[in-house]
């Protein structure tokens, strides 16, 4: 059989969502490790007042990109950016470019989707349910395809404990669904939505479980592999560790933390924290677009699913990541630092609420009041609140546990060349977590803040004059309580003057004997 890089060499692949932080990682991989393939098309959409191909561009300006520059200056000439925005009639691809793809396409991997938790159902179904349907329509009219690799995620079932590498039945009709929505009006959609959803705690999961259904649907007709990652986090190795671009998923709550922001969380210290780096779930999405690929002649007509996890292999828990992150940042503190990072996380409802309420919303206050005083803005009870929100969207995450059966993850790997294993390696036996977590959290402050690595010494100054400002506060504060309350009771003076009296006595005594050993 083929080696994965031999596979690739000479073929035309097709991605969407390219400008992710998935895609990304997948277009580096791919042009680094897979030199000769021929043709990355990527379906952009223009944005933020850049067309698709200034999009493009700054995209292969970017760092992650510099091990490929360093190998081929030239990589650029490997990539076609196709304008497509997914949740347009025939995904919004010009005639001429439709003719293109059908005529030279041999792979696909379909990365785009909306992966914001609060969108709106029908926007969530347009793009994830629609757009995935109507890129298979153009898969079946290509000539040359020999997989279509959709990535789904783990919870996309979170319904369930145990999941199992099969497609389960849908939570409803996909078609059906379509239809309705089609004709309602969004408040409707809006009233109606927890009612559909049921027991997924929002629209993303429960569209990427409709997306799988729409999928596993065509699987007699092409070669489908559905990739199903956990919680994606920080590169592990490639291209070097701890690339992250984005504040998703445990990003964003790692530099509240390291911001000394976030204080509290409900989460469950003991429940697994299952997440996954980037650059496993994309040396695994490879390595299935060229088992499909190599295999679509022998496989029976169903799509092959791969939960791409770490729970069942190498767990790690919340409780554990809590400790390694507040560690790693005051090795390696974040600059201009609200407060010394100090985060705890409960799944107790009420002490959670009783510390938001002491450490996030109390400072707040104080904080924004200090602003008004001092003729600015205040912002700080507007950044919690945003805060909250984030995290609330979370915790259904970070509370309970999960079962990945992920066997045909490793059957994948058993039928990889030794070399291969090491060039898209997705072995997570050999993570070692508390490294992976120091390289995660020094990402989130090289490239996803921006902050200079030189710094550090300034930073770790600026935490000790915080350390200072506490104890000088709670010091004031002590002395404060206490001499309101000795001016009151009696039996207070009483404790107040035997505490001291002891402590004298333990200084005389320290001082005699030390007088005593010289
Ligand atoms: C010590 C710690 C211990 C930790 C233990 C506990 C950790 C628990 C973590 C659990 C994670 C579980 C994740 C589960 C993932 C499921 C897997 C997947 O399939 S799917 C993958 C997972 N999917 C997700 O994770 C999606 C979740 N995210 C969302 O759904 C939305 O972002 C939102 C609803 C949270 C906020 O919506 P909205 O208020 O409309 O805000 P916008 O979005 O419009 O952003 C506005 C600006 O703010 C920026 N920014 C954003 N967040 C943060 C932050 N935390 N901070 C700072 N900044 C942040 C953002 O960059 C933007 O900047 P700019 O571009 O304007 O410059
Ligand atoms: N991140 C995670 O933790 C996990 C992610 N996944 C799955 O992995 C895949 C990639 O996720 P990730 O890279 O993190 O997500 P990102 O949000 O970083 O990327 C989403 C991509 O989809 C594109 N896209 C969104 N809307 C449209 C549109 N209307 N037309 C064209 N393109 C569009 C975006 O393009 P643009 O730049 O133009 O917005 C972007 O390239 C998703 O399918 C997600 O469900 C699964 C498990 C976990």
């Amino acid at each position: 059989m083929a080696s994965i890089a031999d596979y690739y060499a000479g073929k035309n692949v097709l991605i969407t969502g390219a400008t992710g932080f998935m895609g990304k990682v997948l277009v580096e991989k791919l042009l680094r490790s897979c030199p000769e393939v021929r043709t990355l098309y990527l379906l952009v959409r223009p944005k933020a007042g850049q067309s698709m191909q200034e999009r493009v561009s700054d995209m292969m300006k970017c760092k992650l990109f510099d091990r490929v520059r360093e190998d081929n200056p030239d990589f650029h000439q490997k990539i076609v950016p196709i304008s497509s925005e997914l949740t347009q009639p025939a995904l919004a691809i010009s005639p001429e470019d439709v003719e293109r793809l059908t005529s030279c396409v041999n792979i696909i991997f379909h990365c785009a989707a909306t992966i914001r938790f609060d969108e709106p159902l029908k926007h969530a179904l347009q793009l994830n349910v629609i757009a995935t349907q109507q890129l298979l329509s153009l898969a079946q009219q290509m000539h040359h395809l020999q997989a279509f690799i959709h990535i789904s995620t783990a919870y996309a079932n979170c319904n369930r404990r145990h999941i199992d590498e099969i497609i389960y039945p849908p939570p409803v009709e996909p078609k059906k669904l379509i239809d309705s929505l089609e004709w309602m009006e969004d408040s409707i959609v809006r009233d109606i939505t927890p009612r559909l959803i049921g027991e997924r705690p929002n629209t993303y999961t429960y569209t990427k479980a409709l997306a799988e259904c729409v999928v596993q649907r065509e699987s007699s007709k092409l070669s489908i592999g559905i990739i199903r990652p956990s919680i994606v986090g920080a590169s592990w190795q490639e291209p070097f560790p701890g690339w992250i671009d984005n504040f998703n998923g445990p990003s964003g709550v790692f530099i509240a933390a390291g911001k000394g922001i976030l204080r509290t969380m409900r989460a469950n210290n003991d429940a697994v924290a299952d997440l996954i780096p980037v650059d496993v779930v994309i040396n695994l999405t490879l390595a299935a677009g060229w088992y499909t690929a190599v295999h679509r002649l022998t496989f029976p007509p169903a799509a092959l699913v791969y939960n791409c996890t770490t729970g069942g292999i190498n767990p790690f828990h919340w409780g554990e990541i809590e400790h390694h992150v507040m560690s790693s940042f005051k090795r390696n503190p974040l600059e201009q630092a609200f407060r010394r990072p100090n985060a705890n996380i409960t799944s107790n409802y009420l002490m959670n609420q009783y510390w938001i309420l002491v450490s996030h919303k109390f400072p707040a206050l104080i904080y924004d009041l200090y602003l008004r005083l001092s003729g600015q803005k205040p912002q700080m009870m507007r950044i919690f609140n945003r805060l909250h929100k984030a995290i609330g969207l979370l915790e259904y995450f970070s509370s309970q546990d999960w079962e990945w059966n992920s066997e045909n993850m490793s059957m994948l790997m058993s039928h990889l060349s030794p070399e291969d294993r090491k060039t898209f390696n997705f072995d997570v036996r050999q993570l070692n977590w508390p490294e992976y977590i120091e390289n995660y959290c020094i990402g989130t402050k090289k490239y996803v803040l921006n902050e200079d690595m030189s710094d550090i010494p300034a930073a770790r100054q600026h935490l000790r004059k915080l350390r200072n400002i506490r104890y000088t506060f709670n010091t004031l504060l002590l002395v404060f309580i206490w001499r309101v309350f000795i001016a009151r009771s009696q039996m207070a003076r009483n404790i107040w003057y035997f505490v001291v009296s002891l402590c004298f006595k333990f200084l005389s005594y320290f001082r005699a004997s030390s007088t005593l050993t010289n």
